[in-house]
């Protein structure tokens, strides 16, 4: 497995595999690697020929400085498990390296409404942050397919909007939300859940299941108040939001007859935030 420092570096190794017509995949990550990760680097061997992970932790899409400070670093770990899996290939540049002008360049590109709602309405600007630093990466690596995970719902949804306004020829591939076996999914910031914390944290999966497995039985109302209400008296656990949304729009679903909806949550589970979401139909 490579180790790449620099755009340069990078486009060197690629640029003899492209031209004998072999397939790239991007996974980006900001490292702290976990099962979920490396779910994504299978799918893209599926997908690809040679498979590029980046590690960078993108100062300009995060809203918390005390989230940036404590977001999880540990590179030989995350090195040992890409070699595991089989990465061919690991971009890993530094901040100066990604912001030759600053951090503080400009970037501003219309992702439509959904860029407000939700994660957009609690982190100002983190979908500005998200697609201004895939696409320094799209461009640093011109893949033909790039894997990002369902944990992330709508920033899939930014990043294939991103696409479309630059009109970009790369494939994006939604893979499914890998969890622990008691339902929690697999987060790098779960490494910061207290024991308490971890079992409180159970919530957001429970919640999210009941949506799925009553959907026929109550109105969206009641779903999203039942629901809700399962986080009443859960100490130290704090919903952001809870909703059961059109799946292109991020909209509150008006209809159960809509074809696309999910449930997404967000909550604080002790200082940790944590995302989930469920895909109902
Ligand atoms: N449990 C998971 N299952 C599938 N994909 C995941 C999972 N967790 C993260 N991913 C995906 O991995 C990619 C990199 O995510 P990232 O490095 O931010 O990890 P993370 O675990 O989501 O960390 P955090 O949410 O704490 O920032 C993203 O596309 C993300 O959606
Ligand atoms: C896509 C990403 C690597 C951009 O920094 C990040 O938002 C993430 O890890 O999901
Ligand atoms: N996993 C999404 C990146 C972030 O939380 O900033």
């Amino acid at each position: 497995m490579e180790i790449f420092k620099t755009k340069a570096a990078l486009k060197a190794f690629l640029k003899p595999l492209k031209a004998s017509g072999k397939k790239i995949a991007l996974v980006p990550t900001m490292g702290a690697l976990h099962n979920g990760h490396i779910s994504l680097i299978k799918v893209a061997q599926q997908n690809a020929d040679i498979i590029i992970c980046s590690i960078f932790v993108n100062p300009t899409q995060f809203t918390d400085p005390k989230d940036l400070e404590k977001y999880p670093r540990p590179i030989e770990h995350d090195l040992a498990m890409l070699q595991d899996a089989g990465c061919n290939g690991v971009f890993m540049p530094n901040v100066e390296e990604m912001y030759p002008a600053g951090a503080d360049e400009k970037w501003h590109i219309d992702l439509g409404n959904a860029e407000f709602l939700l994660e957009g309405a609690f982190r100002k600007g983190h979908y500005q942050g998200v697609t201004q630093i895939v696409k320094k990466l799209f461009d640093a690596v011109e893949p033909d397919v790039a894997m990002f995970g369902q944990k992330d719902f709508q920033q899939v949804l930014m990043i294939k909007n991103m696409l479309a306004h630059f009109n970009l020829p790369i494939t994006i591939i939604t893979c499914p939300i890998i969890r622990e076996d008691d339902g929690l999914a697999m987060s790098s910031r779960n490494i910061h859940l207290t024991l308490e914390d971890r079992k409180h944290s159970l919530v957001l999966s429970k919640s999210l299941q009941f949506v799925l497995d009553h959907f026929d039985e109550y109105t969206l109302a009641e779903l999203e108040t039942k629901a809700k209400a399962l986080y009443d008296g859960i100490d130290g656990v704090a919903l952001d939001y809870f909703t059961i949304a059109n799946g292109d729009t991020l909209e509150p679903a008006k209809s159960k007859a809509e074809d696309n909806l999910v449930a997404l949550v967000a909550a604080k589970v002790g200082s940790t935030r944590l995302i989930d979401n469920m895909i109902i139909k």
